[in-house]
């Protein structure tokens, strides 16, 4: 063998000895979130002119000695990769662990600019695969405006993302800070909601429906038309109905190319055109328009709709929206109409801060051409805006529960809510399971929301991955399942995929985002178990949904060597060919090379010789 192969392939083996070495004996079901701390007023300490400023490396340390951020004794009692860890207290089945990132500089959020919304979106996806949920800490006073941002930014999202903060340094004796942070942990560790939120004084909001309202209260953040997702009384309640689900089956991604040639005009009464047209100069591309009450500007000022126009006809976007925080912008004003025919958009129920990311992120997609960028600014991309109801779900949605409820004497509508929960998870589940498409179309008519899980945390798209029942899970992901539900046990759609051995299914669930979220260590034992038994379709799913054959049992024993022990001569063959490593050593000091070799097993020896020659 060359010096060169030489080394190329002591790096492969280092890699996969070191890989095999991280496994841990992690059993607690537990969840992963990832902390972005960006700064605001949460981490902050007042300085020695009594001013707040950020203040590094400060927040991590204090969190450690708060008992309910952090659980010392357990935390100790493993041995966590990274030493910044930090670990929740046991809570509802589960733990949550997570890993706070501090940013440099810490930033009051008035100080943020449009790349720090990139960074934020980039750090996320380039740890989406390893956490269940992401909580950025962040000052209130440009929140609204990130969480918008972010919305748009993150593309196919799968994950929660939360934002929050606080009016009160989270170390002061009153502060709000705490219980922010801690019910941000909770939903991002607990709850697969794919959405950016926005978390605030026991509720969560969606973040690109929010607006900062009141600069001295605790509760600071309104959501002025949509009501809360998530409301934290004594119990936690979830509107998973009003949860926003894009529907795509392609991999989460972010964009951040977002565009800055973009602004705000607040009409008053008497603005003159000059100031306008002087807004609407070159370079901007794209402006909202805050009108008056339902989307009203003057229809008797010539002067303002011609300068309108012009700038409509050379490809700047406008936006109309309302000064008012709660309505709609409608055409049924002739003062609202007036602005259309001047080729200025409606923008429905947008806050500020969402339609003008909005229109930043659409003008940064330069391979649109204008009439698309147009069509996308008024359509509902991120639940952003209300889309009219269409009247018969509805209908269908009562005379269907209501039939139920009638024939079960039920009456009050907590009781009629029960039994909707109770019963569409299980209707779906047995539509999934028969693999019929069209029953499920009839559920989503009479109202049924496929994301609802049944009593063991499943939904149909696991029970339709475990049947292989390819044109259902492909409907389901249409709309808007997620495919990083786990269910009680902690498994996800792919894992039933993955047991069905129903590699189409395993395709479209990778192709849409899908991970295995196993621990490494039970991979290994599947594998394991697998490879001794000479399941070769069992190997060849999980080669599908990209596991890495390298990963090691409790005794650091991979696939490859249970294979070769047992002698399973096409499952030796099947794992070099799929990057198995054989010269990763178990505790006893045996790789899979020294095993054959000290039994003199020449058929798996020539293998290994065969692998080694295509790794040159
Ligand atoms: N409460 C806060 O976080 C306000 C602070 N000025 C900020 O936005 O960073």
């Amino acid at each position: 063998m060359s010096q060169v192969s030489d080394v190329a392939e002591t790096e492969n083996q280092a890699e996969a000895i070191a890989k095999a070495k991280a496994a841990d004996s992690e059993v607690e079901p537990v969840s992963r979130v990832l902390v972005l701390y960006t700064g605001g007023t949460i981490g902050m300490k007042s300085n020695p002119n009594g001013v707040y400023e950020p203040k590094e490396n400060y927040l991590l340390n204090e969190l450690k000695k708060l008992p309910m951020f952090h659980d010392k004794e357990y935390a100790d009692s493993q041995n966590f990769d990274n030493e910044d860890t930090l670990a929740m207290p046991y809570h509802r089945g589960k733990r949550i662990l997570y890993l706070v990132k501090e940013y440099v500089p810490l930033l009051d959020s008035s100080n943020m600019m449009m790349k720090d919304w990139a960074h934020i979106a980039t750090d996320i996806s380039d740890h989406y695969t390893e956490y269940d949920g992401f909580v950025v800490l962040h000052g209130t006073d440009t929140m609204a405006y990130t969480a918008s941002a972010l919305s748009f930014m993150c593309e196919n999202l799968g994950k929660p993302i939360i934002l929050t903060g606080s009016q009160i340094p989270i170390f002061e004796v009153r502060s709000d800070g705490r219980d922010n942070f801690l019910s941000a942990l909770i939903i991002a560790g607990q709850y697969c909601i794919p959405e950016v939120l926005l978390c605030f004084d026991n509720k969560i909001l969606r973040g690109n429906r929010s607006i900062k309202y009141d600069a001295g209260s605790l509760s600071a953040f309104v959501s002025p038309n949509l009501p809360p997702i998530v409301s934290l009384e004594i119990r936690i309640t979830v509107d998973w109905p009003a949860i926003f689900r894009g529907g795509e089956t392609e991999k989460f991604q972010v964009f951040t190319r977002m565009c800055e040639n973009v602004g705000l005009i607040r009409l008053f009464p008497g603005i003159t055109s000059q100031t306008v047209r002087g807004f609407l100069r070159p370079p901007m591309q794209g402006v909202i328009l805050q009108t008056y009450g339902a989307g009203n500007a003057p229809d008797n000022r010539p002067d303002l709709h011609q300068v309108f126009k012009e700038a409509s006809n050379i490809g700047v976007i406008i936006i109309n929206i309302s000064q008012c925080p709660r309505g709609n912008v409608s055409t049924s004003y002739a003062t609202g109409k007036a602005l259309m025919d001047c080729g200025i958009l409606c923008g429905g129920d947008m806050t500020t801060e969402a339609a003008l990311t909005k229109l930043s992120y659409i003008l940064g997609k330069e391979e649109w051409d204008i009439d698309k960028k147009r069509k996308m600014m008024t359509r509902n991309l991120r639940g952003e805006m209300t889309v009219v109801r269409n009247e018969t779900i509805s209908i269908m949605d009562f005379e269907l529960i209501d039939s139920v409820a009638k024939c079960l004497s039920i009456s009050s509508t907590e009781e009629v809510n029960k039994l909707r929960d109770a019963l569409y998870p299980n209707l779906t589940c047995a539509a999934a399971m028969a693999g019929d498409v069209q029953a499920l179309q009839k559920l989503k008519e009479s109202g049924a929301d496929f994301s609802l899980p049944n009593q063991d945390g499943r939904t149909a798209l696991h029970v339709a991955c475990r049947e292989g029942h390819y044109p259902v899970v492909q409907y389901l992901l249409h709309n808007g399942v997620s495919v990083h539900a786990k269910d009680h046990q902690g498994l996800t759609p792919l894992m039933d995929a993955i047991n069905g051995k129903h590699e189409n299914v395993i395709t479209l669930l990778v192709k849409t985002g899908s991970v295995v979220t196993l621990h490494t260590v039970n991979q290994a034992i599947e594998l394991c178990r697998a490879a001794a038994l000479e399941e070769m379709d069992t190997l060849q799913a999980w080669k599908a949904a990209g596991v890495d054959f390298n990963v090691a049992d409790y005794d650091k024993r991979t696939p490859l060597h249970v294979a070769v022990a047992c002698l399973k001569l096409k499952a030796v063959e099947f794992l070099l060919d799929s990057g198995a490593c054989w010269r990763v050593q178990d505790i006893f000091g045996n790789s899979a090379e020294s095993f054959a070799s000290d039994k003199g097993y020449t058929e798996v020896l020539e293998l290994i010789a065969k692998a080694k020659t295509a790794a040159r």
